[in-house]
């Protein structure tokens, strides 16, 4: 690793892992103690540990999906990608990318209506196609988190180490601890929290590196000198690829290469992924489709504005002095682990740059590894636990294996992350490939909650059958072009595209083939009765907690399944039974007008839980949005661009830059004010209830 970025002290990067990982503990500990003092969610349920009861509003939901979907690469590799096809590296990063948390909606709500209860996707899969299709679908579950999270700890790690000195195996094993303490602390709520404080701080840094530099840095200061200098740019290191070897066009073929593998590793590493199944299962079923749709449109923001910025930024000042690899360009060792980044905010801010950089990966990273965290123990807890270990497990004993299964995540993806690190693989490579390996399980996943036709041996074959062709399009390209496999070969742009599309595509051709040979027209009625019995129990807790407050009205009518429900259910999932004897929180003083609307609200997501048509008009929009959304993102804005083959002028370039700054402030509307203003009355109580002293009952 090069040490040309070296700027602070090893003991910054110590300070920042360390410190404000154990500071977000703290701070969590005291969110988790007040929770489960003055509000009726307690964290010593695994209901409310691992799906945060089912409750979260959209803008919570929005800015969850916007930390989770925010990796050390976010902003690494889309920096690196500006730096390597100009502005459209950053526009496929950022488009080809958001897509898929479009597209999730329509999973999201079709979890509401076929599954409302379950607690991760390998339930859904478990009960509709049994055991081997269950253990199929936990080994791609678990590779994808797995990469994910070594993804992660590998490019946050790269950077630590490049401006601080820390050794990188010491940054790679202290980024989780922090992290796993809190959401052991916390749960999936707490995770909430801390990732809305994470994004908050995230957006600041994003917009305090767009000022200065589009504004007020000395170096460049205006969208017009940047323009020049990339200007210049364009001379002395031409763009292979790009037209007139331009950064300022989406005539860029690598760029467009890079965005398609970009839609293809995003669709395994957003389906396969239970962090976002978990956000539509804590999710109000009204509100999952809005959530995620928000999510998409804020996310695009983070990538998009922060790699037009400091993605340029290193091809506009390369040749300045203040480069920190100055009289020479950083070598492509250095920009594929995401240097670029680093290299740009130490020319552009000098220590502050390298200070403020470390902490927004910090951010970055941190924030998706608490929801890596929880949603692989949600995993290990329901899927591996509690159905192949200990099936009669009680609530204490799930609790105390989704905390242990946090610390055995944590330690796991390090050991992953140490592994890459020491074999020669870097962000970049791993960035590119790892979609080819979860690739083919994309399709047979989504369809095993939209499609009732697919089969059980559609679903693995698609999964399987994709995984080898993947690899095997993936091997043979690099062979053939480069003569021999190697980490450079195999990380190439045309043999990882190859790998990836050959995998989305030949599982999505096997679970086709293979279901229409012997569809299986699946009850959903099945897929809907998971949990159910558990359900059941901590509702009438819930109705006996409301009579002895005198409001039994509220919710009694609603809670009860319907008789058509009673006789028609199919065999009934019991796997989550000893969760019945969960204790449901009580209030010991009479409820308060937040506390009735909650009910109210609780009651109203009975009611739509047990009438799934109520959510056509969702699953409508949800479609709508994602398609028309989708069309405009990855096809009518760059196509035109690309075939045109247009160069952008002075003022299109600052028309360009003026949307990443109002587009980054919409997002920060959304993941950051959002969530604050739909909670504004339930804060408000709560901080009542502090100050008067109010509890609720253990
Ligand atoms: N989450 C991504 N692809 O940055």
């Amino acid at each position: 690793m090069s040490s040309s970025a070296q700027i602070l002290p090893a003991g910054a990067g110590y300070g920042v892992v360390i410190g404000v990982g154990f500071f977000f503990a703290f701070v969590m500990m005291g969110i988790s103690h007040l929770q489960n003092k003055y509000t009726r969610f307690n964290t010593k349920t695994s209901e409310e540990f691992n799906t945060a009861s089912r409750s979260i509003k959209p803008g919570l939901i929005a800015s969850g999906i916007v930390s989770a979907w925010t990796w050390a690469a976010t902003l690494l590799q889309s920096a690196t990608v500006a730096y390597e096809y100009g502005v459209a590296g950053p526009f496929w990063y950022a488009a080809g990318a958001t897509v898929q948390i479009f597209m999730f909606s329509i999973l999201a709500c079709k979890v509401k209506m076929n599954a409302p209860r379950a607690h991760t996707y390998l339930e859904i899969i478990q009960a509709r196609y049994g055991r081997t299709a269950h253990i199929t679908f936990l080994f791609f579950a678990l590779v994808t988190n797995i990469l994910v999270g070594s993804q992660l700890l590998l490019g946050g790690s790269a950077v630590v180490t490049s401006l601080t000195g820390m050794n990188v195996y010491a940054a790679i094993f202290l980024i989780p601890v922090g992290v796993c303490a809190y959401v052991v602390l916390g749960g999936l709520r707490a995770t909430f929290l801390c990732d809305y404080s994470h994004t908050l701080i995230l957006m600041i840094i994003i917009l305090y590196f767009m000022f200065n530099a589009y504004a007020t840095n000395d170096l460049i200061g205006s969208p017009g000198e940047m323009y020049e200098l990339l200007k210049k740019a364009a001379v002395q290191r031409p763009v292979e690829g790009n037209i007139d070897g331009s950064y300022m066009t989406l005539k860029s073929n690598y760029a467009l290469v890079f965005g398609v593998i970009q839609l293809c590793s995003g669709c395994g590493t957003v389906f396969l992924d239970q962090a976002y199944w978990q956000r539509a299962i804590a999710s109000r079923p009204t509100t999952a489709v809005k959530a995620y749709i928000l999510g998409g449109i804020a996310w695009f923001a983070i990538p998009f504005g922060f790699a037009t910025t400091l993605g340029l930024c290193a091809v506009a000042l390369t040749d300045n002095p203040r480069f920190p690899t100055y009289p020479n360009v950083p070598s492509s060792s250095d920009i594929s682990a995401g240097l670029a980044a680093a290299y740009s905010a130490q020319a552009l801010l000098g220590k502050g740059g390298a200070v403020a950089l470390l902490i927004v990966l910090f951010m970055a990273v941190t924030s998706c590894a608490s929801a890596e965290l929880i949603a692989v123990s949600s995993l290990l807890t329901f899927d591996v636990y509690q159905r192949y270990i200990r099936p009669t497990a009680s609530p204490a004993s799930l609790i105390f294996v989704s905390h242990a299964m946090i610390c055995v995540f944590g330690l796991t993806m390090a050991v992953f992350a140490c592994i890459w690190n020491a074999i020669g693989i870097d962000l970049g490579w791993l960035f590119l490939v790892m979609g080819l390996l979860i690739g083919g399980a994309v399709f047979p996943a989504a369809f095993a909650i939209t499609w009732r036709g697919q089969s059980a041996a559609g679903a693995i074959a698609g999964a399987i059958g994709g995984l080898i062709v993947g690899i095997a399009a993936w091997l043979a390209v690099a062979k053939v072009y480069f003569g021999e496999l190697t980490i450079a070969t195999t990380g190439t742009e045309y043999a990882t595209l190859a790998g990836n599309l050959a995998a989305v595509a030949s599982g999505l051709i096997l679970t086709v083939v293979v279901s229409l040979i012997k569809p299986q027209n699946f009850d959903w009625s099945i897929t809907r009765n998971i949990n159910a019995e558990s359900a059941m129990v901590v509702e009438s807790q819930l109705q006996q907690k409301q009579m002895q407050e005198g409001k039994h009205d509220t919710a009694t009518a609603v809670v009860e399944p319907s008789d058509d429900e009673k006789t028609t259910s199919p065999e009934k999932d019991t796997s989550s039974t000893p969760s019945i004897s969960e204790p449901m929180p009580s209030s010991q003083y009479p409820s308060t007008a937040i506390e009735d609307h909650e009910d109210a609200e609780r009651a109203a997501d009975r009611l739509i839980e047990e009438s799934p048509n109520s959510l056509r008009g969702a699953f409508k929009l949800a479609c709508i949005a994602s398609f028309v959304l989708t069309f405009i993102m990855d096809f009518l804005v760059p196509m035109p661009m690309f075939f045109s083959h247009y160069v952008f002028s002075k003022g299109f370039f600052t028309a360009w830059v003026v949307i990443s700054f109002i587009w980054v402030f919409a997002s920060t509307a959304i993941s950051v004010v959002l969530p604050v203003v739909e909670t504004a009355g339930f804060l408000k109580q709560f901080a009542r209830d502090i100050v008067s002293g109010k509890k609720a009952k253990a």
